[in-house]
């Protein structure tokens, strides 16, 4: 039988009892419904992936960790909870940096190797320049080799912190399989060539999300992903003084937005050109004897950076509300990739519905966040375990 065919049954069949894994206390969407399930195809792109597909024999399920590992879920959002108290912003990085896996190869966890020689890391291409969080998985990880050594993926680790950390800023929960591997190596040209740019016009933005199996409506609500965390200037800098190489700014947008962003990223612009402080080093991290709170001091200093305008920038506790589409049909999108989003019927129609309807922004946010993260996954036997998120085992 089919992997993907058992895949979809297991979908189906597990839908109207066990939504959410055993140990959860959330609730699941907001009204207790369920959205539509699409079908969680693994990803049939060609080389690495159709190989993996027909010689893979494992397949993802609910509590995967039930015999092995009982308390992993628990200890991710433990742990994930425990760091975001002293530092909110590792809830946005771990979304993106869920998304930078995932969007690449798949959710195998090949964003946090880090390089060797032979072997260039997608950390270090350049769309993942400003990616953080690898330290916080690095901590998270630390916990689950404590409680239950070389059991528990940094591919399942990172979906179900992004998860956490979608539930701590105010967004849905949406239950996740898990059973993940961690590939062997890391695809930084794949990254370089895939992961869309905040330049990109709307027919890009559509292509590249229909490469990876999303339709018009599950990408505007993943682009809602940009209700939370921060926007540095230098990814918007040319809408605001030149834009298209116009020496003006971008017409679409709000005046009135575009004097408060130029007032706040109006630093030295050549500053803001330059890249963004990376996180910590894994020498910094792993191997050294710091204690969780030396760690979370230095997390804390390698989140200080350069200008950037927060994405619930009309105050805090409007992450996953409606302000992201909001100001989107207000020309006050902050990435020229997001203002994009109102530019075309489909796209701009999907924007109108989340604007006015934060529950179908959930949902539909929810449902399509369970599908990014079962892109192209690694089972059993494809893959490893591994014990240090950064190297192969
Ligand atoms: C067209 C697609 C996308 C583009 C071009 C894009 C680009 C960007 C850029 C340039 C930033 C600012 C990074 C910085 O200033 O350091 C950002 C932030 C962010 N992105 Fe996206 N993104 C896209 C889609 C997504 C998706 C699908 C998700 C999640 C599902 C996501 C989650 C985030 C989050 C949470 C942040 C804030 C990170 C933080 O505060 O640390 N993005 N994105």
């Amino acid at each position: 039988q089919d992997v993907d065919d058992i895949n979809v049954k297991l979908e189906f069949s597990s839908r109207t009892d066990k939504y959410c894994s055993r140990d959860s206390q959330y609730s699941i969407f907001d009204d207790h419904s369920f959205p539509p399930l699409p079908l969680f195809a693994t990803t049939s792109v060609e080389g690495r992936k159709l190989q993996q597909q027909t010689a893979s024999v494992g397949f993802l399920i609910y509590d995967y960790y039930q015999q092995t590992c009982p308390q992993a879920e628990r200890i991710i959002r433990s742990s994930v909870r425990s760091l975001f108290r002293k530092q909110p912003q590792i809830a946005p990085a771990l979304l993106r940096l869920a998304f930078h896996d995932c969007f690449v190869e798949g959710c195998d966890a090949s964003v946090l190797l880090d390089s060797v020689e032979g072997m260039h890391s997608e950390k270090e291409s350049p769309p993942n320049e400003s990616l953080k969080g690898f330290d916080v998985i690095d901590i998270v990880k630390l916990e689950l080799e404590e409680a239950c050594p070389g059991v528990v993926s940094c591919a399942d680790a990172v979906v179900l912190a992004a998860r956490e950390s979608i539930v701590l800023s105010g967004g849905p929960f949406y239950p996740l399989k898990t059973g993940r591997r961690d590939s062997v190596s890391s695809f930084a040209e794949d990254a370089t060539f895939e992961l869309p740019s905040p330049q990109d016009d709307l027919s890009k933005i559509i292509e590249s999300f229909s490469s990876k199996g999303f339709d018009e409506r599950e990408t505007v609500s993943l682009l809602g992903a940009h209700s939370t965390g921060v926007i540095h200037c230098k990814f918007f800098v040319n809408r605001l003084f030149n834009f298209s190489g116009t020496n003006s700014s971008d017409p679409t947008m709000d005046s009135e937005f575009l004097s408060f962003l130029r007032s706040k990223c109006n630093t030295n612009q050549a500053s803001l050109m330059s890249p963004i402080s990376k996180s910590l080093s894994p020498s910094q991290l792993i191997s050294t004897s710091l204690s969780p709170s030396s760690i979370i001091h230095k997390l804390s200093s390698s989140l200080v950076e350069e200008p950037a305008i927060p994405m619930d920038f009309e105050g805090p506790g409007e992450s996953f509300g409606t302000l992201y589409y909001r100001s989107l049909l207000q020309g006050r999108g902050i990435l020229y990739v997001d203002q994009q989003l109102t530019a075309g019927e489909e796209t701009k129609t999907w924007v109108q519905a989340y604007a006015s309807d934060v529950s179908l922004f959930h949902k539909d946010f929810g449902t399509t966040m369970m599908k990014l993260s079962n892109l192209g996954v690694l089972t059993a036997p494809m893959g490893q375990i591994r014990k240090d998120c950064r190297k192969v085992s």
